[in-house]
């Protein structure tokens, strides 16, 4: 069997270096090539930390690179902007995309959606790839329908772009299908502080923390009379995420549309 062809997008961030660990170390994937801002031209062995991974061109230019590099699936692990123009970009190539990273809108998840629909070619968008993460929004949307009263806390490390984060976004959507419609809190509450009361999904309540030391951590808290419910996940490093980022680009390759998170390719 022909190994999978691989583009990272944003090798030298803290999830591009794991993936591209991920990638050379799996034997039915290959690393065709590495997309950043910098660099144009050189081999990714040029760069410190990646003195072992041969063969890897840098493109600064992702439309160049997806002319140039035959590929099957585009890894992206950047910002929402570039992320989006990359998802973008790599299915006009026919090449799937496999996206981690977040801030994505409705709009662009829609948009991607649709062209996966047109083209009939796989894409996986996925705000978490640690299965302990998905569980826990699963198990938050099972609770959610016997506790209502729910509000989430996401901590993350303070070189985080997006807020709330991915994970977060996804788990009160999750609870809003399975949740009967509420708007949480005292009905005359007011903040006498601007944010006291955080982003405000469907009538729940979402609260970002930005620590060094953190990586990334969620709590879900429920409420009820006289009891409550956490769930808590940790990722304490970002080897975490690399059984899921594994899983999606096997899965990509069998699907011929859209996926928003997942837990719907898990099995
Ligand atoms: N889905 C998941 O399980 C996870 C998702 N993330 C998300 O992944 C993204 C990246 O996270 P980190 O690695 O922590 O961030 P980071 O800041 O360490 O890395 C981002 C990388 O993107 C690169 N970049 C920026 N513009 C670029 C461009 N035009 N072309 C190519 N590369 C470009 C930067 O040079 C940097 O190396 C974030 O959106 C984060 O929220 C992070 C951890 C887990
Ligand atoms: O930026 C991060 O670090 C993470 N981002 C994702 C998110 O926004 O949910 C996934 C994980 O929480 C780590």
């Amino acid at each position: 069997m022909n190994p999978i062809k691989i583009i990272i997008a944003g090798p030298r961030g803290r999830m591009g270096r794991e993936a591209v660990k991920l990638v050379s170390n799996t034997t039915h994937f290959e690393l065709v090539a590495v997309v950043d801002h910098k660099y144009d031209s050189m081999m990714l062995s040029d760069l410190e930390g990646f003195q072992t991974i041969h063969h890897v061109p840098i493109y600064n230019d992702i439309e160049k690179c997806l002319q140039t590099i035959k590929a099957d699936v585009l890894i992206d692990l950047t910002t929402p902007e570039v992320g989006m123009f990359h998802a973008r970009t790599a299915l006009h190539y026919h090449v799937r995309p496999v996206v981690g990273t977040t801030g994505f809108s409705k709009e662009d998840l829609a948009e991607l959606e649709e062209i996966c629909q047109k083209k009939e070619l796989g894409c996986i968008i996925a705000p978490n790839f640690a299965i302990g993460a998905v569980l826990m929004m699963k198990f938050s949307q099972m609770a959610a329908k016997y506790f209502p009263d729910v509000e989430i806390i996401e901590m993350h490390h303070d070189g985080k772009l997006d807020a709330p984060s991915g994970t977060a976004v996804k788990t009160a959507e999750m609870i809003s299908e399975s949740r009967i419609k509420k708007q949480q809190g005292h009905p005359n509450e007011k903040e006498t502080m601007n944010g006291a009361r955080g982003a405000n999904f469907d009538g729940m309540h979402i609260h970002s923390v930005r620590l060094p030391g953190l990586v990334a951590h969620q709590q879900v808290l429920f409420g009820s009379d006289g009891q409550t419910l956490t769930l808590r996940h940790d990722s304490y490093n970002r080897g975490s995420f690399m059984s899921g980022v594994k899983v999606a680009v096997e899965t990509v390759m069998k699907h011929n549309h859209f996926v928003y998170g997942l837990e719907n390719i898990l099995e």
